[in-house]
C-alpha cells in the first residue's frame, strides 16, 4: 500500500509539473457523440482509447464496441475509472504511459480525446511498426496539429510515409470551451483510416521517408529539378509523365499518389546507389 502510494505521487508530481498540459476533460453531448460517429465502430471492434481520464468516452465506447482498453496514466483517474467500470466487462483499464504500453497485437481502432502534449508521439507509435495491428480512429487533436495532418500540402517527410499507409480526414471543430478546464487552443475532431491498399509498402516506409526528405530539402523548388539529382533525363521524363506531375509542380503540392509513383519509379528503374539514403 505504501509502495502504490509512492508510486501515485510520483506520477501525480509528474504529471503536474510545468509542462504537463493533457488533462481537458470532454463534456460536450453533441462533440462526445460526433466523436462517435465519426469512429464508425462495429460492434467486434477493440478499441483502444488513450488518456481515459474519468470516463466520458469510455461508457460510450463500450456501448459500441466489443471491448474497451482504457489507458490512464494519473493513477487517481485509472482508480476512479475502475471503480466505475467494476462491472462493466468490456471494459479494461491500464494505468500507464501510453509510450510504453504495448499496442493489442490483433486488430484494434483508437477512439480518444489524447494529451495533447504528446501528440507526435502518440501518433508516431500508432502509425509506425509498432501500431501495425491498428485499423482506424477517431481522434480529437490540437486544431492546428489536426490540420497539418490532414492538409495536402506539406513539407514532413515522416507524415507523408504515414499517408502512404493511412488516410487522414479532418471532420469538424470542437471549440475549447467543450473541455474542463478549456485548453488554450481550439481542437479538431480527425478520423484515420488504414488504405486497404498501401501507396508504398509498409517495408519500404524509412527508404520512402528518405526519398521525399530529398525532393523536400527545397520545398519550393520544382520536383523535376529535385528528381535531376536522382533520375536520368532519359528516366525523368516518363517518369514525370507516368506521376502526371506538371515540370513546374512543387515538391510540397505533391498528392500521396504523385509522390507514392515518383517514388515506385526510383525503385524500379534507377540503381540502387543513385537512392538518397535516410
Ligand atoms: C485530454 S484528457 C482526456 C480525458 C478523457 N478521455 C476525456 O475526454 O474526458 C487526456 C488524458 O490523458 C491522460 N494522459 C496524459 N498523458 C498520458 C500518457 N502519457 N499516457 C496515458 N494517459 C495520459 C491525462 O491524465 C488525461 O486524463
Amino acid at each position: 500500500m505504501r509502495r502504490q502510494n509512492k508510486k501515485h505521487r510520483t506520477i501525480r508530481k509528474c504529471i503536474s509539473g510545468p509542462n504537463f498540459t493533457g488533462q481537458h476533460l470532454l463534456h460536450h453531448p453533441g462533440t462526445i457523440r460526433q466523436l462517435m460517429e465519426t469512429a464508425r465502430l462495429q460492434p467486434t471492434d477493440t478499441v483502444l482509447e488513450i488518456g481515459a481520464g474519468k470516463g466520458s468516452l469510455t461508457f460510450p465506447l463500450a456501448e459500441r464496441a466489443a471491448r474497451v482498453l482504457a489507458v490512464e496514466v494519473d493513477a487517481a483517474f485509472a482508480e476512479t475509472l475502475r471503480e466505475k467500470a467494476e462491472r462493466h466487462p468490456r471494459i479494461t483499464v491500464l494505468l500507464g504511459d501510453i509510450r510504453d504500453i504495448r499496442l493489442p497485437a490483433k486488430p484494434f481502432c483508437v477512439v480518444a480525446n489524447i494529451p495533447f502534449a504528446i501528440t507526435t508521439a502518440i501518433l508516431g507509435k500508432l502509425l509506425g511498426p509498432e501500431g501495425k495491428a491498428f485499423q482506424r480512429g477517431a481522434l480529437i487533436l490540437e486544431k492546428g496539429a489536426a490540420r497539418r495532418f490532414t492538409e495536402e500540402a506539406t513539407a514532413d517527410p515522416r507524415l507523408l510515409a504515414w499517408r502512404m499507409q493511412f488516410r487522414f480526414e479532418m471532420r469538424t471543430a470542437v471549440p475549447r470551451a467543450h473541455f474542463a478546464p478549456p485548453p488554450r487552443v481550439d481542437a479538431a475532431i480527425v478520423r484515420i483510416v488504414r488504405r486497404e491498399q498501401p501507396l508504398v509498402p509498409a517495408a519500404e516506409s524509412r527508404r520512402f521517408a528518405a526519398f521525399a526528405a530529398y525532393l523536400l530539402r527545397q520545398p519550393r523548388l520544382p520536383a523535376a529539378e529535385a528528381l535531376r539529382g536522382i533520375f536520368t533525363p532519359a528516366q525523368l521524363r516518363p517518369t514525370l509523365q507516368l506521376a502526371r506531375v506538371d515540370r513546374a509542380q512543387t515538391a510540397v503540392s505533391l498528392s500521396p499518389e504523385q509522390w507514392a509513383s515518383l517514388f515506385l519509379a526510383m525503385r524500379r528503374h534507377v540503381a540502387p546507389y543513385r537512392w538518397p539514403k535516410g
